[in-house]
């Protein structure tokens, strides 16, 4: 489907890069706050999704995620803060008149409907021109490479074919921005790999922003221009992709995007770290922390090194290898620190594993180690 993905650019005056457009933010979100009865499930936050922005909301069950989209969409009212879409305010439009489109985890398409008359739906509903309908729906199906499928009911079609099916009704009216929730959560491992790309291969080609609700972490480090964590209602942390996985702002963040080792330990006079697990932590220490505080710090596996002879006495510790799992593309190995603290080490496919029991020698650079505010 990527290669048959053609530009597909929006058009019309409330349309990004349209001359005139006005500049800022696509989405501008201010602190939002919903409560359900005692629940705060939005906690007063704020962010803003840039034109073209593809971001993905990313958090623990009941953080907030289908909330927030449900409150763009316009399915739910917040209580208090302010919502703008290219500088509108749309808080007091219904859902329909909004424009915004959203593609469903159960993809909610008409099951009595062929796929054209899918596809054609919300056209004919706008009172769009019967040969133009004809020829957006002939062009997004192009995009997807279903071309040919006009006639087939969803259940003729396969999970992937259904979810496309699904992502070009909801881009054939064009919209600046796309809501999506969990949109490859029904599909298989390798499918929802393959779509993941074909979904950010769409998302360049439309130009339309994305905000994508997801629960799995690495699809949305894979897809998303910047990922917003979401805890308790409240914004964790966002940024670009690289930026959350190599430094994230808190524990929460760290353990939530993948595996961290966390380091605890207390700042010497000298600016190194004496970490509780016996090891000697030289870090650029962040401004504002001084001798004497706790402090804790994240370490990815991947960054952790096994070296010959015995560890560097400052970012290196002794260990024993606990156990070992095969990954494909290389090991996970769990190791075990002398007061028993264990940690895991990614180790390259490349290298023979150690054994079982085996001593080891782990070292790390000084910017694999990021200090968490909490
Ligand atoms: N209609 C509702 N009535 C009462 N409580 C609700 C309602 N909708 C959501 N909540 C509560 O608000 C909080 C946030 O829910 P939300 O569905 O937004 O979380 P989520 O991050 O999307 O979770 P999940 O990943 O499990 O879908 C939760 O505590 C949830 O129980």
């Amino acid at each position: 489907m990527a290669t048959a993905i053609r530009a597909f650019a929006p058009a019309g005056p409330s349309v990004i890069g349209a001359a005139g457009a006005p500049a800022g933010p696509l989405l501008r979100l201010a602190g939002v706050t919903k409560r359900f009865g005692a629940t705060l499930a939005l906690d007063a936050l704020s962010l803003d999704v840039a034109p073209g922005e593809f971001l993905a909301l990313l958090g623990g069950s009941g953080s907030g995620k289908s909330t927030l989209l449900r409150i763009i969409a316009g399915f739910e009212a917040a209580d208090a803060g302010r919502l703008l879409l290219q500088g509108r305010d749309i808080a007091p439009l219904p859902p329909h008149a909004r424009p915004v489109s959203m593609v469903f985890q159960s993809y909610a398409l008409f099951p009595h409907l062929s796929v054209f008359d899918n596809v054609a739906y919300g056209l004919r509903r706008d009172g769009v021109a019967k040969p133009e309908i004809a020829q957006r729906v002939a062009e997004a199906l192009a995009m997807v490479g279903l071309t040919g499928f006009e006639g087939r009911r969803p259940a003729q079609l396969s999970g992937g074919q259904r979810q496309r099916v699904a992502l070009v009704r909801s881009l054939v009216k064009r919209p600046p921005l796309l809501l999506l929730d969990e949109p490859l959560g029904a599909l298989d491992a390798s499918l929802r790999e393959r779509t993941g790309f074909e979904l950010r291969a769409l998302q360049r080609a439309t130009g339309a922003g994305f905000v994508m609700v997801t629960h799995d972490q690495a699809e949305a480090l894979a897809l998303a221009d910047r990922v917003a964590v979401l805890e308790r209602g409240r914004l964790a942390q966002i940024g670009p992709p690289r930026a959350l996985y190599d430094r994230p702002a808190t524990r929460y963040v760290a353990e939530f995007l993948g595996a961290a080792n966390i380091l605890e330990g207390r700042l010497g006079p000298d600016g190194a770290v004496d970490c509780a697990a016996g090891c000697r932590l030289r870090l650029a220490v962040p401004p504002g922390r001084g001798p004497g505080e706790a402090i804790s710090v994240a370490l990815r596996p991947e960054r952790i090194r096994l070296v010959a002879g015995a560890p560097p006495a400052e970012n290196g510790i002794a260990a024993r290898l606990k156990d070992l799992a095969y990954r494909g593309d290389g090991w996970m190995a769990v190791v075990a620190l002398p007061d028993g603290t264990e940690w895991r080490v990614a180790l390259p496919s490349e290298a023979a594993p150690p054994a079982p029991g085996e001593a080891l020698s782990l070292a790390w650079a000084p910017e694999a180690l990021a200090p968490l505010a909490d």
